[in-house]
């Protein structure tokens, strides 16, 4: 059977034929509606603390790339924001559009930014990810979105390691560093909802950045160089893969800031 992807056939429309859970009650992304969310004064500060040294290679997964972390002790880690306890980062990954107009999971009044970056963690009060993502308060996802500016320099370490993982399965072993890919101001939003890629579990606690990050057109590009295609197979290039926003279905969206 065909796996689950982003084109005509197999794209999110498909996708709750083998995962009905796509039409849950908390679903992501959402369009995140400014004005609409509560602020919320109980919501602490993101700390994120991220050790270069535990980061693994970059791997073409076959729908985004993936940095992987060695996530077998609390060296790179989320606390404070709307959870509690300590959450390991696990991996990171983007999702982005063939063109600038487009690329960005969640949407902010209705807007698409050309890329989203998702740092992915899991809550260390279980044994493992694969326990966690089966829980309601099993992972926290960071958000941070891009937009056409001046070149990202830390951005630019993972894209020069594009030439070998162009094709799916395709992973470099390059000790890339860690880069600091987050926003100088670490205002959120946050809401409870999903992965927003098969299996699509609920487990998710979204926190959203309100800044974006910069990333130049050249940059874009690059990343438009990788394709879904394993080698030998007919090329194609990895872009949209993105999943369109989902049913807000009555759930709160809190922000930390006023
Ligand atoms: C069981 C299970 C699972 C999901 N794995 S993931 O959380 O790393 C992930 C999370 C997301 S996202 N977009 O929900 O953060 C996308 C893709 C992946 C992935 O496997 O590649
Ligand atoms: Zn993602």
């Amino acid at each position: 059977s065909h796996g689950w992807g982003y084109g005509a056939n197999n794209g999110p429309e498909k996708w709750g034929e083998d995962f009905p859970v796509a039409n849950g009650p908390r679903q992501s992304p959402i369009n995140i509606v400014p004005k609409e969310a509560q602020y919320d004064s109980t919501l602490k500060s993101l700390k994120l603390k991220y050790d270069p040294s535990n980061a693994n290679g970059i791997l073409n997964n076959g729908h985004s790339f993936q940095v992987d972390y060695e996530d077998d002790a609390n060296s790179s880690i989320l606390t404070g924001g709307p959870i509690s306890g300590t959450y390991r980062l696990k991996q990171f990954h983007f999702h982005w559009g063939a063109c600038d107009g487009k690329g960005s999971e969640h949407t902010v009044n209705g807007i698409k930014f050309p890329c989203e970056l998702h740092l992915v963690h899991w809550n260390t009060k279980y044994p493992s990810f694969g326990e966690a993502a089966s829980k309601p308060d099993g992972l926290a996802v960071v958000g941070v979105f891009l937009k056409i500016g001046d070149a990202n320099p830390s951005l630019q370490k993972v894209l020069d390691a594009f030439n070998n993982i162009k094709t799916k399965g395709k992973q470099t072993f390059s000790r890339c560093s860690t880069f600091y890919l987050l926003p100088g101001c670490l205002d959120y939003w946050t809401y409870d909802g999903s992965l927003t890629t098969p299996p699509l579990l609920e487990s998710v606690t979204w926190i959203v950045c309100k800044e974006p990050i910069s990333v130049s057109c050249e940059q874009m590009a690059k990343f438009r160089s990788l394709l879904f295609s394993a080698e030998g197979e007919p090329e194609c290039c990895m872009v949209d893969n993105y999943r369109p926003p989902q049913p807000l279905k009555g759930r709160p969206v809190r922000a930390s800031f006023q």
